[in-house]
């Protein structure tokens, strides 16, 4: 089964709306083939409607970084995920590693974060990854089991097609020491087997992995030509058009 492949850049906390709108702009000139790759940026919440107005029309798909899984009310400085629907978002990332470990999100609030993407009609990209210090003690599967599987609790084989995982180990996120493709390959196939177990063959292979974590337009390659990862989730050398722009090409010269 081929899964369409994806190149995904997290802006984090980088961009102001004039910033991202001149970002746009040069992507745009570049003129990205969004037909055999899905391009999606995960921009900060501001500039998800902005960007929208000049992206969404070229096939450059939105995710938001965050969301919160109650539709509405006294929740002070959350975003719902219908506010994003509306801001033409198709994507949200869960549980990144910074959500994890700055901002004290537990594996519990983001399987209701998934599970709320879900419902009301978003694509979750739920991230798990185990910290340096993690791998050294030989807990990677055990972590990365733990993020995983309370992520996806409450997924049936039907919804779970609508998911997107991305490994992205703590200690590769900008740092410039990117995972090997081995070891990358290592904890995809071991998610592949968890997805099996708990929705079988069938839904399983049709859900795609990414790889994050000082991604480059130099290593993308490397990565993507392993058929077990199907794209990457791109931090720092999102933030550059050109970089980026080579990010996609690299992906789908690998995956042709
Ligand atoms: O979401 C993206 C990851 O955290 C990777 O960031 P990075 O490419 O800057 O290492």
């Amino acid at each position: 089964m081929s899964r369409i492949p994806i190149a995904a850049g997290n802006w984090k906390m980088n961009k102001t709306v004039e910033e991202a709108s001149e970002f746009a702009e040069a992507l745009l000139d570049l003129s990205p083939n969004t037909s055999d790759i899905e391009v999606i940026l995960c921009p900060p919440f501001v500039t998800l409607y902005p960007l929208s107005q000049k992206l969404a029309q070229k096939g450059i798909k939105l995710a938001a970084q965050n969301c919160y899984w109650e539709a509405k009310g006294a929740f002070t400085g959350e975003v719902s995920i219908p506010m994003l629907l509306a801001a033409h978002c198709q994507y949200v990332i869960c549980g990144h590693s910074e959500r994890r470990h700055i901002f004290g999100e537990t594996s519990e609030d983001v399987g209701k974060k998934v599970t709320a993407a879900i419902h009301f009609g978003l694509k979750p990209i739920l991230c798990v990854g185990e910290t340096i210090e993690e791998r050294e003690a030989g807990r990677t599967e055990t972590i990365v089991f733990d993020h995983l599987s309370k992520g996806i609790t409450n997924l049936s084989k039907e919804e779970a097609l609508s998911l997107v995982v991305a490994y992205e180990p703590v200690w590769a996120i900008g740092t410039g020491k990117a995972a090997t493709p081995q070891d990358a390959h290592q904890v995809i196939s071991y998610i592949r087997q968890q997805l099996v177990k708990k929705f079988g063959d069938n839904t399983a292979k049709q859900i795609r992995i990414l790889y994050g974590g000082s991604v480059t337009p130099d290593n993308v390659f490397d990565f993507m030509k392993d058929p077990d990862i199907d794209g990457s989730l791109v931090g720092g050398a999102s933030l550059d058009p050109t970089k980026f722009y080579k990010i996609i090409l690299e992906s789908l010269r690998a995956s042709q």
